[in-house]
């Protein structure tokens, strides 16, 4: 192993841990609006994500979801308010910065997104090939990859040759090549059955307490959320109606859209079950 990328992944390790350790914001976005033309996508958003956290986003369709998470990684850019990536505002970075930054983001996605003429090797290669990993280093990172998500057998396979759930494992482990400290997960088991869902679900939170990896789910499945994060935030109409600890959002849900999220009418309390 060469020792500078070992050296580098102990430095993001060892920034991983003390993040969690100090209770970082590793996202927060202050009362951002977007507007598109007469539609309010987001309507004074304001989020805090910790290191380590798993936060899930949930709202119906045209609730501001997507627009919440291109927001994180860069794509959007707020037309009122500000967001700030490990305490640096996104708005005063140069493209270089923001490159850099979004190079370590990893999107996991309801369709997968696969490269359809490139093998499972070949996807998990390419962002490491993108930003001028040399061969040895991208082999190496792939091995492992492929090893971390269950597919060494599947390494020359072409995504059609490949399950919905072996498809979002090579999406997992395309979306860690880089050692992202963030990964944003666009619902990404809204495509697959019951088990597939549980198994990537568990995947996920296994790489969750093995990397300390932040990872922000957007859904519109309250079990998702309470599966696999800690904090969720509902969503409707591009406001934050309701947000907290999931354990405790689940016990005593406030809002009437987290109510028929869970299944309940308004009048009722919490407690139910979401399976
Ligand atoms: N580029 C755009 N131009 C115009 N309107 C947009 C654009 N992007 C999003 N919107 C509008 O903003 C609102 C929120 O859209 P968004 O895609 O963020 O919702 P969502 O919760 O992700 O929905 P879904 O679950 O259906 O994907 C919608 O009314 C949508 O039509």
């Amino acid at each position: 192993m060469k020792i500078y990328p070992f050296l580098h992944q102990c430095a993001e390790r060892v920034f991983i841990i003390l993040g969690g350790a100090l209770k970082l914001s590793l996202i927060q976005l202050q009362n951002v609006s977007k507007r598109f033309a007469e539609v309010t996508a987001l309507d004074r958003v304001s989020v805090t994500v910790q290191t380590g956290e798993m936060l899930g986003i949930i709202g119906h369709s045209g609730a501001g979801k997507s627009t919440l998470l291109r927001m994180i990684n860069g794509l959007e850019q707020p037309t009122e308010g500000e967001v700030f990536i490990k305490g640096k505002d996104l708005a005063h970075l140069s493209k270089i910065e923001l490159r850099k930054l979004r190079s370590k983001i990893g999107m996991i996605f309801q369709h997968f997104n696969l490269l359809t003429s490139r093998t499972v090797y070949e996807n998990i290669a390419f962002p490491l090939q993108i930003v001028g990993k040399k061969n040895a280093e991208i082999k190496m990172r792939v091995e492992e990859l492929l090893e971390r998500v269950g597919l060494t057998e599947k390494r020359n396979s072409y995504p059609s040759q490949l399950s919905g759930g072996q498809k979002q494992r090579v999406g997992i482990a395309r979306a860690l090549a880089n050692h992202p400290e963030i990964v944003l997960c666009d619902e990404a088991t809204s495509a697959l059955d019951p088990a597939t869902t549980d198994s990537i679900l568990h995947l996920i939170q296994e790489i969750n307490r093995e990397t300390g990896i932040t990872f922000v789910f957007i859904t519109h499945e309250m079990s998702v959320v309470k599966k696999v994060c800690s904090q969720v935030a509902v969503l409707e109409a591009g406001q934050i109606v309701e947000t907290g600890d999931v354990a405790e959002v689940f016990a005593h849900p406030g809002h009437p859209v987290t109510k028929s999220f869970l299944g309940l009418t308004s009048s009722e309390g919490g407690n139910r079950i979401v399976s």
